[in-house]
């Protein structure tokens, strides 16, 4: 391995605490952090996973074909059932596919799942072990060209023949065709199909269907089907996502997934589960995962190539005269990328809760108490919108920090922004879960009017909460936190009361929330940010004996949550809760913490440890050495690989000489 840059060693020698043991904090224990780092070793050492071609050298077409040759490596392997632990194969599929979507991810992230949470089981028994050993290849198939917010307005058909007991798939407009699926262009085989159900000329809304879509002899397409890739996108160049289209296609009645409801043979139906929304479950799994898996993660990496390559890119002068400092030296570059950081450490953390919460509640639901599934669902589409958002503005700020060479592909930012900003779409559109969880808000609000208790993430909407700010320079987590309830519940309140006072104008209902919705989002966003600072909180407060570790948290801690009410301002101050003197005193601490917590930021992001490999960045790379490795990618260019280029001969000569030798 090469010398490390010494301006990069330099900020690990002067590191404050033992990155190792923020790993394990932030893995979950030492435990997971060797597990974890041994998958990633055998990974890193298979040719099959790092000697591929080079990604950003590939055109479109090979970049999905390479990822198609390592899914059947990975396929391989887990046949062998040396991924059984789930976390074992998240890992080794994130080495295998760093910030890229694999074309069978929808299979192991939606399709099983969904097999597994859906099915009756008798259905369960049939089709999960076939897609665990992939012997079935699958795709969550929903959104339409025409809807994907409104899932009551899908346009699939699914008509009921009690004669032949068989479900008619069809796709009865053009707007009715599947669009987006990841995997179902040219990938899999199966998919689940969300359809219309109709019997007897009643619909009953949207159902799972499980649906072969082509030949397992040839993968050739079944009759009546029409199915390929949508094209190339703003990323994802990895997956082929697809579109499908159904001509009256016949499917067994057996495969609608009947955990939640039934059709018996003579077209009777019959509902199971207690909650309508039980077809909707995949979704809020997804999104629970999104949180840690793709939000924080993806602003892990941008953060570690961004902070490390301002450790070692020197530019300008500080003192008069003097060296070129490092460029996190600049208060102005901390300020871009220590509050990012901090955010990151802040999202892991609800990520790390949202994930334990979700298989906690899911765990209730299954056993049929559905009582927590509103704040399941509310909590779980609010954090995915605000991490996603901010993880989507975090890494762009990361590309900034990086002045020209943040504009390379060679920097790794583009392809982990690209992957990461559409997770800001899928699952869920951001506005579209901010106001789902305003539902939850507004019943939350009315409850508390009605002097009822609130539970849960929205107990402190039924407390009192206190008129005025008590936040003095200690920054102690409580009267943080109380800063973030107060503003939170004046907005859900202030929204609430606008309804109120519409409706009592005269306006119906639906009018009055529509004339709210950009208050009820800033609502919601206002109580994400207060539950995400509540949970880094709580993570400071569970946390033992780590004195060096838990200062260094406590600083990021108070750095985020400054740095959101300097950002936030009116919210904290408009109504007089927040006095000038303490807004102007929260601006300095924030560049107070920043320089505090400058010592630190080389660790702070090794402690994230990524290998080389993930990052997939010069800039970023662990042994600093930015220069060499930026030649030598440009060296490696396909644009180089003859002297003069065929361009030139085809329509430069003619122009520059008049002739051609071609
Ligand atoms: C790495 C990962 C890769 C992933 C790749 C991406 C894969 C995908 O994108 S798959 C497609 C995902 N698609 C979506 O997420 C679609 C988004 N749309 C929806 O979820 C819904 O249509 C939604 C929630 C917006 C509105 O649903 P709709 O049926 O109109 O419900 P609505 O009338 O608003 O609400 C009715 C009630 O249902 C509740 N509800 C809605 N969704 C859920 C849910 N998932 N669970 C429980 N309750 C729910 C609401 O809270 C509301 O309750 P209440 O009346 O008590 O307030
Ligand atoms: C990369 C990627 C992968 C995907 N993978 C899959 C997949 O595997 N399977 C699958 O089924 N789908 C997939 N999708 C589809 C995805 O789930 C939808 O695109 C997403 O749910 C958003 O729906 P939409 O496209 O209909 O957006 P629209 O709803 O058309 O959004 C357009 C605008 O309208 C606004 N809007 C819509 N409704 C409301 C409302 N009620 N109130 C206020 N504003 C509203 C939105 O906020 C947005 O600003 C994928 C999409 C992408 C980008």
């Amino acid at each position: 391995m090469a010398a490390v840059n010494p301006d990069l060693q330099s900020e690990r020698d002067g590191a404050t605490f033992d990155t190792n043991k923020l790993t394990f904090l932030l893995d979950g224990g030492e435990g997971m952090t060797e597990r974890r780092r041994e998958v990633e070793a055998e990974a890193l050492a298979d040719p099959e996973v790092t000697g591929g071609p080079h990604y950003h050298f590939m055109s479109r077409p090979e970049q999905y074909s390479d990822a198609v040759r390592k899914a059947v490596h990975y396929m391989k392997q887990a046949k062998t059932g040396k991924f059984d632990n789930p976390a074992d194969a998240h890992w080794y599929r994130n080495t295998l596919w760093p910030n890229e979507m694999a074309p069978i991810g929808l299979h192991t992230t939606m399709f099983l799942p969904t097999l597994e949470n859906n099915s009756s089981p008798e259905q369960k028994e049939k089709w999960a072990p076939l897609a665990k050993d992939f012997k079935i290849i699958g795709t969550y198939s929903q959104t339409e060209m025409g809807h994907g917010t409104n899932l009551k307005a899908l346009e699939t058909t699914a008509t009921y023949e009690p004669e032949l007991e068989q479900f008619i798939l069809h796709s009865p407009t053009l707007s009715s065709i599947k669009w987006w699926p990841g995997g179902l262009g040219k990938t899999s085989n199966f998919a689940v199909v969300m359809a219309s159900m109709i019997i007897k000329g009643k619909n009953y809304g949207m159902h799972p269907f499980i649906v072969q879509l082509r030949s397992l002899e040839d993968h050739t397409v079944i009759t009546g089907i029409e199915v390929g890739d949508i094209g190339p996108k703003f990323g994802f160049n990895t997956i082929d996502n697809g579109y499908l289209k159904f001509d009256h296609v016949r499917i067994p009645r057996e495969n609608l997934l009947m955990k939640n409801a039934v059709v018996e043979p003579d077209g009777t139906y019959v509902r199971i589960a207690k909650n309508e929304k039980a077809a909707y479950s995949t979704m809020i799994f997804v999104r629970a995962m999104i949180v840690l898996e793709v939000a924080t993660r993806g602003l892990a990496q941008a953060c570690t190539i961004a902070v490390r390559y301002s450790c070692v890119r020197r530019q300008s002068e500080l003192v008069p005269g003097g060296p070129e400092p490092k460029v996190l030296d600049f208060q102005t570059q901390q300020y871009k990328l220590l509050p990012v950081l901090a955010s990151c450490y802040a999202y892991w953390f609800s990520g790390l809760f949202i994930r334990m919460t979700y298989f906690q509640i899911n765990y209730e639901i299954q056993q049929g108490n559905i009582d927590l599934l509103p704040e399941l669902h509310a909590v779980s589409s609010g954090l995915k919108a605000f991490t996603s958002y901010g993880s989507m503005a975090g890494i762009e700020q990361c590309r900034l920090a990086c002045g020209g060479h943040g504009f390379s592909q060679a920097s790794g930012l583009p392809k982990i922004y690209t992957t990461m900003t559409a997770g800001c779409t899928y699952e869920g559109e951001n506005s579209v879960l901010y106001l789902q969880m305003a539902r939850y808000l507004m019943k939350s609000f009315l409850q508390a009017e009605k002097g009822e208790t609130t539970t849960n993430s929205v107990a402190y909407l039924s407390k009192k909460n206190l008129d005025k700010c008590v936040l003095g320079a200690t920054l102690s987590p409580d009267t943080i936190i109380a800063a973030y309830e107060h503003r939170a519940a004046r907005l859900v309140r202030k929204a609430g009361l606008r309804v109120n006072a519409l409706e009592a104008a005269g306006k119906p209902y639906h009018e009055a929330w529509n004339l709210t919705s950009v208050q009820f989002t800033k609502a919601a966003e206002a109580h994400c940010h207060y539950f995400v600072v509540l949970k880094f909180a709580d993570t400071l407060e569970e946390m033992e004996d780590e004195a060096e570790i838990h200062n260094v948290l406590l600083q990021l801690f108070q750095l985020y949550a400054c740095y959101g009410i300097t950002n936030y301002a009116a919210d904290f101050t408009e109504d007089g809760f927040m006095s000038q003197e303490q807004l102007d005193m929260v601006r300095l601490r924030v560049l107070d913490l920043m320089a505090d917590i400058r010592p630190n930021a080389v660790a702070l992001v090794d402690s994230f440890d990524y290998p080389d490999h993930i990052l997939g960045s010069v800039l970023g790379r662990y042994d600093g050495n930015v220069y060499e490795n930026l030649y030598k990618w440009a060296k490696d260019s396909p644009l180089n690989k003859t002297e003069v280029h065929d361009s030139y001969y085809k329509y430069l000569q003619p122009m520059i000489t008049g002739k051609s030798n071609l």
